[in-house]
């Protein structure tokens, strides 16, 4: 199999390396792409996985190394999804204060028993850049979303999620109960699963 000392994050988002690191523990190191190049590639797909396996063949080509890519978001029922895979660029770019006040906003009004949402997460694994075969995972946190922010941890729309099995917003999880039922955790897990790391 490949060489998992080493493995390249293909994500810019210090939140996510934090999440899967502790995840992984000790065993892979986990080198972030921005260690090599501070663009990010555009985000073309129209899936999750799409943008995931883009991210990992990206990262791949530019450091050498096999590449771990995580594609992720929050969809919403109430809108249909949305924002979905353009989470990150809901408010055009403006970042993660902007994106959650405008998902308050397109929410205002709406009843607590229609604020139903699930985090998205899609994990990539290429060995190499042109892998014919990469590694999919995929996890789902199912929740609410809040009509103010509440939490400190985390990062992105954690603030704004309800984690009903917790009774706190995700943000008020810590960072040890987060990774052990979120989205990522659950992805993370049957990435270990397949690699034979547990
Ligand atoms: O593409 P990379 O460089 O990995 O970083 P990114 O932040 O742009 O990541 P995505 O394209 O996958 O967009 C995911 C967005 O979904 C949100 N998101 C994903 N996971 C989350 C989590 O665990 N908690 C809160 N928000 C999350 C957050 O707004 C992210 O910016
Ligand atoms: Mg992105």
């Amino acid at each position: 199999m490949m060489n998992l000392k080493q493995l390249v994050l293909a994500s810019h988002n210090a939140g996510k390396l934090k999440e899967l690191q502790a995840m992984l523990g000790d065993s892979v190191q986990l080198r972030s792409i921005g260690e090599w190049s501070k663009v990010e590639p555009e985000e073309t797909g129209l899936s999750f996985v799409e943008n995931a396996i883009l991210k990992a063949r990206n990262a791949s080509r530019i450091s050498g190394l096999p590449a771990l890519a995580d594609d992720s978001g929050l969809a919403v029922d109430f809108l249909g999804g949305a924002p979905g895979i353009y989470s990150a660029r809901y408010a055009d770019g403006k970042g993660d204060a902007a994106n959650n006040a405008k998902l308050l906003d397109a929410l205002k009004d709406v009843p607590q028993a229609e604020r139903g949402a699930q985090f998205v997460c899609v994990l990539a694994l290429v060995r190499h850049a042109d892998d014919p075969l990469p590694i999919l995972c995929e996890g789902l946190w199912h929740g609410r979303i809040l009509t103010a922010a509440s939490g400190e941890h985390g990062f992105g729309y954690d603030p704004l999620f309800w984690v009903p099995e917790r009774e706190v917003s995700s943000a008020e999880l810590s960072p040890v109960d987060k990774n052990q039922i979120s989205h990522r955790a659950r992805a993370m897990d049957l990435l270990r699963q397949r690699l034979g790391l547990k």
